[in-house]
């Protein structure tokens, strides 16, 4: 069917269509093309003159068109809109139309085609500006947490990073915040993260171990005393913690301690932000934060009925979870390397840790976390003898034995010297979990007088390592006098 018009009204038509922005065609039902304005040249690479008259599957061959959309457009009888992607590295947005006759018969179908390839670029740009944003994000707040005078936290693991992050953003919230973790982890150190970039930071900071206080003085220690109410006691009362921490912060370190009878009062101060003194009847408000922590199940707790659920519910309003050392594996050398130079500038100690003694660190569990970690590295760098801190300085329960049960070499190594170290560390683990040469004889399949030669050899090696490291040391003390 032809586009019957008036010469006159076809060049107006003609003239709307080049005036619009985006590429048109009209296309009989057959898919001939009929009419096609400019835009539509610059789309298809091809001029007016060239298509009209050809059918727009032409157009497909050659692969400027390649979906469906006017088939979709003429079986559904309305408009489909089908993105697509043309050989001039160009991404249109093209839909086809239906003209429906007044006998209801499809009559044309319009192609209207939009390029988007600078949208769709633009929203690439738009998603890669996103992520390096939120990457930044990371490593500034990281930077601002290393800037910090007296706080200097080691995050160097995915989910340490965002910890300290979802940290920083609830700093600046005036909320409850409850710190969840394994003993050791680091849940008083983000607790004074918060309160540093917090609203309160010019404010007090109160730490309150709820298990070291007994359970005679903790009340009167959180909530103070009126005058008069304890015999020998201040005479004109005592605050307590909350009143001292008034316009700060108060960190309730193990929350689930808190005795049956405190919770409800801890409540009260939640809620009504005040506090009535042991003896006394007057509340006296207090504007405090309160940031618990606990390394107990708190919601197991409710369970037994030894932790009130109103308070585990309001407590619970932003929880923290910090994973334990052994699931964030990535923050252990770091953390390492962080004790040696704060202990080595303490105690101005110059020693380094070998390949191997790193390997075991990493690979070993950590129950006690990051506490246990600082404590092994002090230890390690004030007991070792020689420069450099070997898999022998390292204790037994660190040794795989009791661990994972791996048996390291490190690296590359002469092969008879690698034999040796395996003998070594098969004899030693053999020995720490059996404590007899005839089991470790028989698990090694070996005579038991082999094991007993192999024990001597390590011993008489160990002796030699230490003179050796003994005279090490000499000789670096006799050059740095
Ligand atoms: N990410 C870290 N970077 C640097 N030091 C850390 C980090 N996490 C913990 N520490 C250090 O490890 C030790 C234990 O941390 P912290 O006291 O905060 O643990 P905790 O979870 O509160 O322990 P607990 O459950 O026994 O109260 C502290 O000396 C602390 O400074």
């Amino acid at each position: 069917m032809a586009i019957k018009l008036k010469p006159g009204f076809r060049k107006i038509l003609q003239s709307l269509l080049d005036s619009l922005p985006d590429g048109i065609m009209i296309l009989t039902v057959d898919g001939i093309i009929k009419m096609a304005n400019n835009v539509q040249e610059r789309l298809t690479g091809l001029s007016n003159k060239e298509i009209i008259g050809q059918t727009i599957f032409s157009l497909v061959q050659k692969g400027i068109y390649n979906d469906p959309v006017i088939d979709l457009a003429l079986k559904r009888r309305q408009s489909v809109t089908l993105m697509q992607y043309t050989p001039f590295n160009t991404c249109l947005l093209v839909t086809g139309a239906p003209v429906i006759d007044d006998n209801n018969e499809i009559a044309y179908v319009v192609l209207y085609s939009k390029d988007v390839t600078e949208l769709n670029q633009l929203q690439q740009q738009l998603e890669q500006t996103k992520l390096l944003t939120q990457k930044y994000s990371l490593e500034i707040n990281e930077m601002r947490v290393q800037s910090q005078e007296n706080i200097d936290i080691v995050a160097k693991s995915i989910k340490m990073k965002k910890i300290i992050d979802l940290t920083l953003r609830l700093a600046r919230v005036d909320t409850t915040v409850l710190i969840l973790g394994e003993s050791g982890t680091g849940k008083e150190v983000i607790a004074k993260l918060i309160h540093d970039h917090g609203e309160r930071k010019l404010g007090p900071f109160i730490k309150v171990n709820c298990s070291a206080i007994p359970e005679s003085l903790i009340e009167s220690e959180l909530f103070g005393y009126e005058s008069g109410t304890f015999t020998g006691g201040n005479k004109e009362g005592k605050a307590g913690l909350f009143e001292l921490a008034h316009n700060g912060d108060i960190f309730l370190d193990e929350i689930g301690d808190l005795s049956l009878s405190l919770q409800p009062k801890l409540l009260r101060v939640l809620q009504e932000k005040e506090v009535i003194r042991v003896g006394g009847a007057k509340p006296r408000k207090v504007d405090v934060r309160v940031i618990t922590a606990t390394n107990k199940d708190l919601k197991e707790l409710v369970n037994q009925n030894l932790f009130r659920e109103d308070l585990f519910f309001r407590l619970n309003v932003v929880p923290i979870l910090i994973p334990p050392l052994r699931e964030r594996k990535d923050d252990i050398i770091p953390l390492v390397y962080h004790f040696k130079d704060l202990i080595s500038k303490k105690y101005k100690i110059k020693k380094e840790f070998s390949g191997k003694v790193l390997n075991h660190f990493y690979a070993y569990d950590w129950p006690g976390n990051v506490r246990e970690l600082q404590n092994a590295v002090e230890r390690l760098l004030i007991i070792s003898i020689g420069n450099t801190i070997t898999v022998d300085d390292l204790p037994h329960d660190m040794l795989p034995a009791s661990g994972d049960g791996r048996i390291i070499v490190d690296g590359i190594m002469p092969m008879r010297q690698a034999v040796l170290e395996v003998e070594r560390q098969l004899i030693e683990q053999g020995m720490a979990k059996f404590n007899s040469t005839y089991k470790v004889a028989k698990i090694l399949g070996v005579h038991q007088t082999t094991v007993i030669r192999k024990i001597a050899k390590v011993n008489k090696s160990k002796k030699t390592n230490n003179v050796r490291q003994l005279k090490d040391q000499k000789q670096s003390n006799d050059n740095e006098a």
